[in-house]
């Protein structure tokens, strides 16, 4: 099977011609010569460009080389810009699978014996149908309630096919470096295993069903962005049932115009939802194609987006986050010394890094991007060219940082599809130096010290024993009269304690703003007392 399957993705790959994508030149003999022994497998396709070629040998292939071709698309950081838009391209639309046999694997799913125990409607026609699901619609019947809803199925036997196709592909991968040196530079073995992580993920309906439910919640009392409801009780690793929604195609602008939808508002508020999920939630939808957006129908004027499709979400730590809102207010200011530091502060790049060195490539890429208007410039170019120069200053890759420039292409073209004139600099720099200032202002310090209260405030009862057997321990040592710093010590030690008791018991009184306060005071004296010890 396995061998048969071998056979069937080199036929194709000869087939397109795709051996032209190692240069001649740097193709050792002995790969030359089993090209050569496959003398039945020609290229049938040598008008046709490289691109194209590669294109229709992945659709050729089926669907798990298909979304490899649109991960692919995505690492511009990776592939030349011509071979990266032809992958773009690739479209996963599949025959559905019988609509009896899906509710089949529901009733399997669910332990019911027939669909109509919870379901007083179900559709055995398929509403969509792509690689790795099916999607059909239902009404739900409880109780007390009966609601329209859609049931995404798994496509039976598809987990051993897609394990099959990867193992193949991870050898191709691990021969692909070994025959040619060069192609390391791709990173082929690391790309396919991160592929297959994302794949293996979408087949976990749980996992999505669940990070819906943490969009859902971060979003429940907004005005821009509506997550469908999930029915957790009724979903399983292969069957998802969730709220049914009614919206327009967010690249359907003919009806948005038709209705009369703010399309300005619209776009900007595409890129706050999205800067607010990255910057306040640090949870953020990493699957943002056109085909999981759309517009509610209701308020045209107060246009709000609904999201579907979780399955593939991002995430971001404090410094990460940090990272890039200074990186791009420090870009969008021209300051590309402190755009060079900050990539070396972070650990991103060695520490030995030659800071002007870096500073100077930077420049060189991209200043040349401000020779468009400022509200004409891409966000996501920006960081695909401050990560190819920091690349090259041996910068690692970083996965969740793919994902944001990923999703941040998306958001910008989808922005400017809606309202061409959209600025997005300006809509996004009042968030970012918000953040920023939030991040290191006062207010950000107080906020650390009330986060660990708790943890103080459950030290407290062990603080007078300390206290205790400090001055003990102190009074054994010192058997001359004791020096004027160590009294000191003692004396800021103790006014420590008791302020740190002080500010625990405001906070157990719910006095949150006293407690911080008082804690930062109690922080200052055990900070003075150790300074004394020295
Ligand atoms: N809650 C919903 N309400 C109405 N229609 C929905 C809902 N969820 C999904 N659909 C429809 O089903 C289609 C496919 O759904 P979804 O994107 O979740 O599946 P998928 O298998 O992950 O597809 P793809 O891989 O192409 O993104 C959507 O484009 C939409 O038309």
């Amino acid at each position: 099977m396995a061998v048969a399957r071998l056979y069937q993705i080199t036929r194709t790959l000869l087939h397109y011609g795709l051996d032209d994508l190692i240069p001649d030149k740097k193709q050792p003999w002995y790969g030359k010569l089993a090209r050569k022994s496959l003398f039945w497998l020609k290229n049938q396709h040598k008008d046709k460009p490289l691109g194209l070629r590669l294109r229709l040998a992945l659709q050729t292939l089926g669907p798990v080389w298909i979304k490899f071709g649109q991960m692919l698309s995505t690492r511009r950081d990776l592939l030349p810009h011509d071979i990266a838009l032809e992958l773009a391209q690739l479209q996963d639309k599949v025959q559905p699978f019988c609509g009896k046999q899906a509710q089949q694997l529901i009733e399997q799913a669910l332990h019911i014996n027939d669909i109509s125990e919870l379901f007083s409607e179900f559709d055995q026609t398929p509403l969509a149908s792509a690689s790795i699901a099916q999607v059909h619609t239902a009404r739900l019947h409880t109780e007390t309630d009966s609601k329209e809803v859609v049931i995404k199925v798994i496509r039976p036997n598809i987990a051993q096919q897609i394990e099959a196709d990867l193992a193949l592909m991870a050898r191709f991968a691990s021969i692909l470096v070994k025959i040619v040196s060069q192609s390391r530079r791709l990173r082929p073995i690391e790309v396919v295993k991160e592929y297959k992580k994302t794949l293996l993920d979408e087949l976990d309906l749980l996992r999505e069903g669940a990070n819906a439910l943490q969009l859902r919640r971060n979003f429940i009392d907004s005005d821009s962005l509506y997550i469908p409801k999930i029915y957790s009780d009724y979903s399983r690793k292969n069957v998802l049932v969730m709220e049914r929604i009614y919206g327009i195609p967010v690249s359907d602008t003919d009806a948005l115009l038709a209705q009369g939808t703010n399309m300005k508002l619209l776009a900007e508020r595409g890129v706050e939802v999205f800067f607010t999920q990255v910057f306040r939630d640090s949870f953020f939808h990493a699957d943002m194609h056109p085909g999981n957006i759309f517009v509610s129908p209701h308020t045209p004027h107060n246009p709000k987006y609904i999201g579907i499709d979780c399955g593939i979400v991002g995430t971001l730590n404090k410094e990460d986050k940090r990272y890039l809102a200074e990186n791009f207010i420090a870009f969008f200011n021209r300051d590309y010394r402190q755009v060079a530091q900050l990539h070396v502060d972070s650990g991103w790049v060695p520490a030995d890094t030659c800071v002007e060195e870096f500073e100077f490539a930077i420049r060189t890429v991209c200043e040349p991007i401000f020779n468009k208007p400022l509200a004409e410039i891409s966000f996501g170019h920006v960081l695909v060219n401050l990560f190819n120069t920091a690349r090259r200053f041996n910068m690692e890759v970083q996965p969740q940082l793919v994902l944001l420039q990923k999703t941040l292409l998306y958001v910008e073209g989808l922005g400017r599809q809606l309202y061409p004139q959209l600025d997005l600099w300006q809509t996004a720099k009042p968030f970012l130096e918000h953040w920023v200032k939030e991040q290191v202002g006062p207010w950000s310090v107080l906020k650390q010290v009330y986060a660990n209260l708790p943890f103080w405030a459950e030290k407290m009862p062990e603080l007078p024993d300390l206290l205790y057997q400090t001055l003990k321990q102190n009074n054994r040592k010192v058997t001359a009269p004791a020096p004027k710093s160590n009294t000191k010590q003692m004396l800021l030690g103790m006014l420590a304690c008791s302020t740190t008791i002080t500010s625990c018991l405001l906070y157990l009184a719910n006095d949150a703003m006293a407690a911080s306060l008082t804690m930062l005071v109690s922080i200052g004296l055990f900070i003075a007392a150790w300074r004394k010890t020295g």
